[in-house]
């Protein structure tokens, strides 16, 4: 089977490239369907650049790195939890369909918040120094 020939694909992946071209389509799927995947690359890039202005250390770095993948992380996780509901439900209204939604982007909304704290403990003594 080649690459292109797997859009009916149900059989588990047989070649490695297989697999990472799947896992591919599916940041491209969560990339195209979800807005708030592009407002994390963006803000992503921004506090990359930022990083570099303030020449942080290699221990900053690490964990800029690591908050920023751990929300992209989130971000993918909570998009495939929607997938999986609106498969369930389709586009019925459901109280626990609902909750499983809330609580998907929470977990989003938790790992962004550890973003934030560790980018203010970082970055906050830098912009003290400019003013
Ligand atoms: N089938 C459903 N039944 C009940 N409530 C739903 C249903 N689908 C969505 N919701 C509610 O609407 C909200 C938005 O759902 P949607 O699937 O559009 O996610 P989204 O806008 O991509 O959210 P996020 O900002 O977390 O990415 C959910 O958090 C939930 O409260």
């Amino acid at each position: 089977m080649g690459l292109n020939d797997n859009s009916h694909q149900t059989k588990k992946n047989r070649r490695f490239t297989q697999s990472l071209f799947h896992a591919l389509e599916g940041l491209r799927w969560t990339f195209q369907d979800e807005t708030n995947f592009k407002r994390h690359l963006v803000i992503a890039a921004i506090v990359i650049l930022v990083g570099f202005l303030f020449q942080v250390s290699k221990l900053d770095w690490l964990w800029l790195i690591v908050v920023i993948f751990l929300v992209l992380i989130a971000e993918l996780w909570n998009t495939a939890v929607e997938y999986i509901v609106d498969l369930l439900v389709q586009k019925h209204y459901d109280p626990l369909a609902k909750k499983i939604k809330d609580v998907s982007a929470a977990i989003v909304l938790v790992a962004a918040l550890l973003a934030v704290v560790v980018g203010l403990i970082i970055f906050a003594p830098h912009l003290i120094k400019l003013f």
